[in-house]
């Protein structure tokens, strides 16, 4: 049996259990209570605070977690990062008031900076040799200039809409951070074993995001040109349809290339287009 721990609610939550549930992982128990059975697959799911994440998993209270790679690092605890899932993406930075007229990272010398990430920032600032005062709060932090509890804050950012409505600007970018899945360092040859398997499915639903299916009829005389426009996973599929003379041609295009090679398969004669998404991609 492998345990899984996840956050309970917050930002992580929902995409966390999308991908798990892309990968099978079925929750037995609508109720979130704090450790879950699944249904068909050797894997349990225990529900945390997303703080909590790097300690259960170095410790084997889990043995592998999903968690901001932002908490991974603040908590230095040992696991090994197994996979970068690409949610969840925000990065740590800096911020003053607006007004203030900022040229570098001297201005925080003998400043307050609220943060709730302490350990990365006093490394950032020793690297950069700028002494400053940290104040740890757990949230809320952009409030903290404007009440006057610090000078300045070190927290997350995507949209910098919350910067924004705080009256504050970013003026330095410390990490950039997605959700991982991690996993303890001394885990049994079984628990690699569901591990493994549990990478391969999620790999296969990733592979699959971004790329769709195609089929389309076309004239006999223009499908070699119109393959070479299809890269496919190993070369497209050409087959005879019932009226003479004419193809049906299948194959997988990303979506980026998708607007682009439209328009050419339709110069060449391609007819009945069908684009249709791919749920998992076995490679
Ligand atoms: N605005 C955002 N955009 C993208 N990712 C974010 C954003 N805010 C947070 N994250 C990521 O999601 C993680 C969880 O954020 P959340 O705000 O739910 O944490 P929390 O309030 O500490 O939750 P918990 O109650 O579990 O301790 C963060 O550590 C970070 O990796
Ligand atoms: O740059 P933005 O897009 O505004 O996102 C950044 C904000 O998102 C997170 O808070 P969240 O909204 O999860 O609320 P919380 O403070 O309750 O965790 C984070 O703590 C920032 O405050
Ligand atoms: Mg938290």
């Amino acid at each position: 049996m492998l345990r899984i721990a996840i956050q309970s609610k917050g930002r992580l939550f929902e995409e966390t259990m999308e991908l798990l549930q892309e990968a099978g992982i079925k929750l037995n128990n609508k109720k979130r209570t704090l450790l879950v059975p699944v249904k068909g697959f050797d894997v349990e799911i225990l529900f945390l605070r997303d703080d909590d994440i790097p300690q259960a998993v170095a410790t084997g209270v889990a043995d592998v977690g999903i968690v901001g790679e932002n908490e991974f690092v603040e908590k230095k605890e040992g696991s090994l990062i197994t996979k970068r899932l690409g949610f969840s993406k925000c990065r740590l930075s800096l911020a003053i008031p607006k007004d203030i007229d900022y040229i570098d990272l001297n201005w925080f010398h003998n400043k307050t900076i609220a943060t709730s990430y302490p350990h990365i920032l006093k490394k950032y600032l020793a690297d950069n040799s700028i002494e400053s005062e940290i104040h740890v709060i757990s949230g809320s932090v952009e409030i903290a200039p404007s009440i006057g509890l610090a000078d300045a804050i070190f927290d997350i950012v995507s949209s910098g809409s919350t910067l924004v409505s705080n009256r504050l600007k970013e003026v330095a970018v410390v990490m950039q951070s997605e959700a991982l899945l991690i996993a303890n360092n001394s885990l049994s040859e079984e628990k690699k074993a569901i591990l493994d398997e549990l990478i391969f499915r999620i790999e296969s639903v990733q592979f699959a995001e971004g790329k769709k299916y195609i089929l389309l009829n076309a004239p006999n005389d223009k499908v070699e040109d119109i393959i070479s426009l299809l890269p496919g996973m190993k070369s497209p599929t050409v087959m005879p349809l019932a009226e003479s003379g004419w193809s049906s041609i299948h194959s997988v295009i990303s979506e980026k290339q998708f607007w682009d090679i439209i328009g050419k398969l339709k110069a060449l004669g391609a007819e009945g287009i069908l684009v249709i998404p791919i749920e998992k991609m076995i490679l």
